[in-house]
């Protein structure tokens, strides 16, 4: 795979590589470790580097990957030391520009290492068998020497084509393969193999839709930002229903006439399986699909399409940002008030807002959409910066869904059971019709907690501060920390006592026994996360739901948004206060957002829709807000919350979390880092920092963890205050692991 080693291969030497013959350049190169640093060696005689290319070095008693950051002037020294030498470079496409600029960009943003963020784009050239020619069979026009009925049928089935591969000719003349084989045999069929013919590109007036009004004006806007090719943001703020796709197809669509390359970011896997055929739908052709799930040769493939701009679309999950794409015109952020867009590990990156820093870098729009904005695209939009287009009435005029709330203090459900007695009937009404019911709760499992009835013993994790979940599906109790998982015991381990425990509050798997007993023999599928099979499973069970197969779905926050169930007209919230009492300050706004996308989900067909939310707290300004669809005045009081708070977009605010296997020592550096913080030049004035405080899960993976914020106004150079904190710091005792994340979003 490397130049260097292949001598048919060499490449021509650059014009000021001859001139400077016999001085090798220098070249830094940046490795894929949790460093910060590059390091300079020589470019082989024979070998032109450019920056962003990925080559070979010998770095200590072995070999590694790492990528040219920077090319030295001719003539350069460095220091004296004697360098060594490039070993080669991988005949792999070279990172761009522009994704060195954001990777560069990221990692002082984050204060994450270097290395560690070039770690988001570098793939390792892997070694994969060289792929198998597709081979066709094509007829001879010569007979058989014995001419059976499948044979004939096989002949005919051909008839009208220039060639067709073995298994699917068989298949057409519903003959085996032996019969084709025998064909062949007989010299009556020919085999040839195919030109490797270039993926069909999407087609831009393949079949567009015809627009609402408001899609329209909403698209023209759109488009008209992308034609001009230059930086820019747009809000697309529209209900559920609205056909904010539809929009965002036409941005597609312009990025495509001008001939650039088009980014639609998904927060998960599930939305992008079914994006992928409602965009065949608009342009004739699926787009490349990439997240973690994707074959390494379809990886491959994607990465150097991206590169050469012959893949044109992609959509993705957050890493599908770090793609070498040669001519970015669009990025979409779908979903854009989606948690899943952070990063939670490694490098604490928020993708939504990456970007819209690579939208600037490559000089391209950027889409946000969502019917639930972020507080902080909100603001943007309502200062200016952002473009704000809205779609306040759901398409084709269908209605918004009617919403209503169960006081679970007045009509609570039987003990041991979750759903009221006017949820049932609810339920049973629309199954009388016909139509599909939701029962969403967002618990994966079978219960969340399981108790001892005798001594009151609760399962814990052995490695985290947290309950063990049951999922009887796997018969097991599992951490959803940690992923720690052991098998139910019949006797409590505490007090000895036999069939005494029992399980507390409901997870997916046990609403689904209540379901099956209540609507015997109506067809039900429970879908969460949990699901095996990857995206082609949940890709064909999605598209079953949709086709109204099922009559009733039992899901968590997998089903709640983005997706289309034209049959689905009742959804039942059983737990809407799930997420208000968990002290995350984002809780409100979380479940706000959680429960608007989720009741959006009912009514989207012909028949109308209706939610219903089961709560303790009707009175709550969240379920307010929900029941007197008064969406503005929820925004207003959160954004003046934040304000008032100084958070962010108003403020800013980072964490650093420490984390280490003695509780002792671990706490002792993060007060050593707060002393750091309290004496660190705060030149502003307006720096705060909060803590340590034992976090909220207090111990994952054993690991004990302490906690500091640090507040500060918009304009304060956050970041370069933390690496001070953090050079002011003697390093920290072996195993004890300090982690910044800036722009939190999780307070666990
Ligand atoms: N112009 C159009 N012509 C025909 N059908 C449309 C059009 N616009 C939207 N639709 C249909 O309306 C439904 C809702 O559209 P879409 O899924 O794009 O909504 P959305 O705004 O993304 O909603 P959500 O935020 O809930 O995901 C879909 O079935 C879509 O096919
Ligand atoms: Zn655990």
């Amino acid at each position: 795979m490397m130049n260097a080693d292949d001598p048919d291969q060499k490449p021509a030497l650059a014009a000021h590589d001859e001139a400077q013959a016999g001085a090798p350049a220098i070249v830094d190169v940046l490795a894929p470790l949790a460093l910060d640093m590059v390091w300079s060696y020589l470019a082989p005689p024979d070998l032109a580097l450019a920056a962003g290319d990925i080559v070979r070095i010998p770095f200590g008693s072995r070999e590694a990957i790492g990528v040219v950051w920077a090319v030295h002037p001719p003539g350069a020294t460095v220091g004296g030391r004697k360098l060594k030498t490039v070993s080669g470079r991988y005949d792999v496409p070279s990172l761009p520009d522009g994704l060195r600029t954001l990777l560069d960009w990221i990692a002082r943003y984050t204060l994450a290492p270097r290395g560690q963020v070039l770690r988001l784009a570098l793939r390792h050239p892997e070694k994969l068998p060289p792929e198998a020619p597709r081979v066709a069979v094509a007829a001879t026009g010569r007979l058989p020497a014995r001419l059976t009925p499948a044979r004939r049928r096989a002949l005919a089935a051909l008839d009208g084509h220039d060639a067709m591969s073995r298994k699917g000719l068989a298949v057409a003349a519903g003959v085996s393969l032996a019969v084709i084989n025998g064909l062949i045999d007989d010299g009556s069929l020919e085999t040839r193999v195919l030109p490797d013919t270039p993926a069909p590109a999407p087609d831009p007036e393949f079949a567009p839709a015809a627009l609402s009004d408001g899609q329209a004006g909403a698209a023209a806007s759109l488009r008209a930002a992308v034609a001009d090719g230059q930086f820019g943001v747009t809000l697309i703020e529209g209900v559920t229903g609205s056909g904010k796709t539809e929009v965002f197809f036409e941005a597609i669509a312009e990025a495509l006439r001008q001939g650039r390359q088009a980014l639609v970011m998904m927060p998960e896997i599930a939305l992008t399986a079914q994006f992928l055929d409602r965009f065949a739908a608009r342009f004739g052709v699926r787009p490349a699909e990439w997240h973690s799930g994707v074959s390494p040769r379809q990886r491959e493939r994607i990465h150097a399409g991206a590169a050469s701009g012959e893949i044109q679309v992609v959509t993705g999950a957050r890493s599908a940002l770090f793609l070498p794409f040669s001519k970015l015109g669009l990025i979409v952020v779908d979903e854009e008030h989606e948690a899943a867009y952070k990063q939670e590990d490694g490098v604490h990156y928020h993708a939504r807002d990456m970007a819209v820093v690579r939208g600037r870098i490559e000089r391209c729009h950027v889409a946000l959409a969502s019917a639930t904005p972020s507080i902080e695209s909100r603001v943007n939009a309502m200062r200016g910066r952002y473009g704000h287009l809205r779609l306040p009435e759901r398409f084709g005029q269908r209605a918004m869904p009617r919403l209503s709330a169960i006081d679970l203090r007045k009509q609570a459900p039987p003990k041991g059971r979750w759903l009221s007695a006017p949820l049932v009937e609810a339920a049973r009404e629309t199954l009388a019709r016909d139509e599909q019911a939701l029962f969403y709760l967002n618990r994966r499992g079978y219960a969340p907690l399981t108790l001892c009835r005798s001594c009151g013993h609760r399962f814990q994790c052995p490695n985290c501060s947290a309950s063990l979940v049951e999922h009887r599906f796997r018969r097991a109790l599992i951490c959803h920390h940690c992923g720690h998982a052991e098998r139910r015991p019949d006797a409590c381990p505490a007090c000895g006592e036999v069939d005494a425990l029992v399980p507390a509050g409901p997870g997916v798997e046990r609403l689904a026994e209540e379901v099956a007993a209540l609507f015997p023999g109506v067809p039900a599928i429970t879908l969460s996360s949990d699901l095996a099979g990857g995206s082609e499973r949940m890709r064909k069970e999605l598209d079953a739901v949709a086709a109204g197969d099922f009559r009733i779905i039992i899901g968590t926050q997998l089903v709640a948004k983005g997706h289309n169930f034209p049959r689905l007209t009742l959804v039942g919230v059983v737990d809407a206060d799930v997420g208000l009492a968990t002290g995350d300050p984002r809780g409100a706004e979380r479940t706000f957002q959680m429960l608007q996308q989720v009741t959006g989900r009912a009514g989207r067909g012909d028949a109308p829709g209706r939610a219903i939310l089961q709560t303790h707290q009707p009175e709550h300004p969240v379920m307010t807000a929900l029941l007197s669809g008064q969406s503005e005045r929820f925004y207003a009081e959160e954004i003046a919350a934040r304000e008032a708070a100084g958070l962010a977009p108003f403020g800013r605010l980072a964490a650093i979390i420490v984390a280490g296997p003695d509780r002792q020592a671990t706490e002792a550096h993060a007060q050593a880092l707060a002393r750091a913080a309290h004496a660190a030049p705060n030149a502003s004035g307006d720096l705060v920092v909060l803590g340590p405080a034992e976090a909220p899960l207090a111990i994952v993976r054993g690991m004990h963890r302490f906690r500091l914020l640090i507040k500060s106004a918009r304009n304060t150079d956050l970041q370069g205050f933390l690496r001070a904190v953090l050079a002011a710091t003697s390093a920290p005792a072996a195993r004890i692991r300090v982690t910044v994340d800036v722009d939190p979003q999780s307070f666990f």
